[in-house]
């Protein structure tokens, strides 16, 4: 099937790109002035669009993004003049059922487990997320700080932030949930059956709760990489260097340390002494690609998949569930509101994940006990 796809890319000259067949669920609607910048024609699969709210002057850089083919992401970045974009999705999609027994079945039979975990199950070990009231760093939004361009031109500002999410993990344990996954994980393992926990969280609760095969497609906020010999370090160390002790208080009103660059955390290889930088992946940087191909191939065999405490509006973490939806294997999402994604997935189990997450890994009764 051909599909048509007209787009104005960012440079201004109109372009049209055709595609043999095109997967998308959802379709958004532009408001009528804005269709002579984009339109596209849908049938299944999955897709999306995102705006991205850096203004420039009038302007709004809005960044469409689509998953095509089922695999490649295309990405394109559009010049508008208004903020106001309608979106829904074309197709006729049931509301997710929230019926645990039925969820139970699948659970039952399903032998790969793929669960796609965010910031709310860490929520449940007391480290804040990055939305409400915890949204901000003094007066900056996270979005702001952990991106490459803030840390070449703070790189002191953006490692007190980071040594304020380091020593905050470092005072936390793992919650019930980290333990039930371990535990389900260690037990399934038994039966012959897997589980694998795809995260975007940079603490390391899921490890220390015992969770073995493990996914950190955003890297880790325990880890250093010296940005001279990229050499990679395990630092649990507390501050990560004097200069920062006491420093990094989220409070609005207190001012930048301003900490000269070299005495920053430095790298301790031999005569190396590069600067060091969180080894996590910043807002606009692609993510590792090994990790990636281990994702993709989880993605294509696990048979459920839970989508636990994340708001899916990070990419390309957002379209993991989606995308296993699309295959048509059953995805069941736990979180305290509806997302983004809500209305691809077959279930959604809506309130704190301590309370929905746990019955939903118990034993079953199918379960042969060994
Ligand atoms: N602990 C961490 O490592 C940590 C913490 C904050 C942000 N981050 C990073 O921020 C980015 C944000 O993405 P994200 O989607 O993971 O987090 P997010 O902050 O965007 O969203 C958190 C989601 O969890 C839900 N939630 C909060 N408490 C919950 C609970 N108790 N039970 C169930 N759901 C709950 C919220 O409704 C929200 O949808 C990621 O890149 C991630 O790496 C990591
Ligand atoms: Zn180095």
């Amino acid at each position: 099937m051909n599909r048509t796809y007209n787009s104005l890319p960012a440079d201004g000259a109109p372009t049209q790109h055709s595609f043999t067949s095109f997967h998308l669920l959802g379709t958004f609607f532009l408001e009528p002035d804005l269709r002579r910048f984009g339109t596209f024609t849908a049938s299944r699969g999955v897709g999306a669009i995102e705006v991205n709210k850096k203004t420039c002057g009038e302007n709004i850089t809005k960044q469409v993004t689509m998953l095509l083919q089922n695999r490649a992401v295309f990405a394109i970045g559009l010049r508008m003049g208004s903020t106001r974009v309608m979106n829904g999705p074309l197709m006729d999609t049931a509301r997710p059922s929230s019926d645990m027994s039925d969820f139970r079945k699948d659970f039952s039979q399903a032998t790969r487990i793929a669960i796609i975990t965010g910031a709310g199950v860490s929520a449940e070990s007391g480290v804040p997320t990055f939305r409400g009231e915890n949204e901000k760093w003094r007066k900056w939004m996270s979005q702001d700080l952990a991106t490459p361009e803030a840390f070449s031109r703070t790189p002191s500002r953006v490692w007190e932030f980071f040594h304020y999410r380091r020593e905050l993990v470092l005072s936390k344990k793992p919650s019930a949930v980290h333990l039930a996954i371990a535990e389900c994980e260690a037990r399934l393992r038994k039966q012959g059956r897997s589980v694998v926990v795809i995260t975007q969280c940079i603490d390391d609760l899921h490890q220390q709760a015992g969770s073995k095969h493990v996914l950190r497609i955003h890297g880790s906020l325990l880890e250093t990489r010296c940005m001279t010999c990229r050499h990679v370090t395990l630092n649990k160390r507390s501050p990560i260097c004097p200069a920062l002790k006491d420093k990094g208080s989220p409070d609005p009103d207190v001012a930048d340390a301003q900490i000269p660059v070299d005495k920053l955390p430095r790298c301790k290889e031999s005569k190396c002494h590069g600067l060091l930088r969180p080894n996590v992946v910043f807002f606009g940087e692609t993510l590792d690609s090994h990790i990636l191909t281990k994702v993709e191939k989880e993605m294509e065999i696990c048979d459920l998949c839970m989508v636990v405490g994340t708001s899916s509006i990070v990419y390309p973490a957002a379209m993991f569930g989606p995308r296993i939806a699309s295959r048509g294997v059953p995805v069941a999402e736990f979180n305290l509101s509806s997302t983004p994604k809500t209305e691809y997935f077959k279930y959604h189990f809506q309130g704190p994940c301590g309370t929905t997450l746990l019955p939903a890994l118990a034993p079953h009764e199918s379960e042969i006990n060994n």
